[in-house]
């Protein structure tokens, strides 16, 4: 098994104007190719700062990092991965076609290649015919969407996605979460995804990462034991719930931390 993400002892501490902020604090984690790895924890307990460490956007301040094999830095510079964010960002002014094209205009992309990436990643988040519509144009969670096609756009290995259905009503979220896993069997892609919702963090993943504030650190990691092929219907069965309890019951232990 391919490790593609690997953090031993991890630290990462913001100096602010109030003093340091410990957010993550010996943090270990493997993540292997092809892992969808959830992370799970109240606000602040370092979520996103452990996804940005990863991209290069933070630095940590102790132990190691790795992204296939390299730096961070490294790994930001060969495009190891596409990042998505909690709002879709997309530029109101460019087409979703455009918007796709922008991050590969900017690498310098042939012409040609840019066309058929654009295409194939459309496709893939089920868009096809929407290239020249305006983002204003496609409900919310369409604009999402659209925000998984740009992230795509490299064929990057790596998908780490930051709250990306987290302003979305249930419906749409559901069906999202579907389209996610059919478009995580077809690419083999490695993911990396924040959320807080229990049902969202065991339906979506093979390993759940709960984390805990103050410091920020790991308090659980839980490898899945559901298949691969998931019906939505899964939710209901005990398997599921035994694993939701287990998420459920790690995070109160975080919070009881606090008290
Ligand atoms: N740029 C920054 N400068 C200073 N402190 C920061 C910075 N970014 C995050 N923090 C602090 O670090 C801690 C972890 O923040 P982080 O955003 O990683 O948590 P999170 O688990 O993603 O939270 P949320 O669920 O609210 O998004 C918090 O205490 C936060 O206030």
């Amino acid at each position: 098994m391919t490790t593609v993400i690997q953090a031993n002892n991890l630290d990462l501490t913001y100096q602010t104007n109030d003093g340091p902020v410990h957010a993550l604090k010996g943090v270990d984690l493997d993540i292997n190719k092809g892992d969808f790895v959830s992370f799970i924890g109240p606000s602040g307990c370092g979520k996103t700062t452990f996804l940005r460490a990863i991209a290069d956007l933070e630095q940590p301040t102790g132990g190691t990092l790795t992204v296939n094999g390299m730096t961070p830095e490294q790994a930001r510079q060969s495009r190891a991965y596409g990042y998505v964010f909690q709002a879709a960002g997309l530029y109101p002014w460019r087409t979703i076609g455009d918007n796709i094209r922008l991050p590969l205009e900017i690498m310098g992309y042939p012409k040609s290649d840019m066309a058929q990436r654009v295409t194939e990643v459309l496709e893939l988040v089920h868009l096809e015919g929407f290239e020249k519509k305006f983002p204003w144009q496609l409900s919310g969670g369409m604009q999402q969407r659209a925000s998984i096609a740009r992230a795509l756009a490299f064929d990057a290995d790596i998908l780490l996605m930051d709250e990306p259905f987290g302003a979305l009503d249930e419906i749409v979220r559901d069906h999202l979460n579907e389209q996610l896993l059919e478009l995580w069997a077809r690419t083999n892609k490695t993911i990396g995804f924040v959320t807080h919702s229990i049902p969202e963090a065991v339906y979506l993943s093979t390993k759940i990462v709960v984390m805990s504030p103050r410091p920020g650190r790991i308090t659980d990691i839980i490898d899945s034991p559901l298949p691969k092929e998931r019906p939505l219907d899964i939710r209901d069965t005990p398997e599921f719930l035994e694993i939701a309890h287990r998420v459920r019951e790690g995070l109160r232990e975080g919070h009881a931390y606090d008290d």
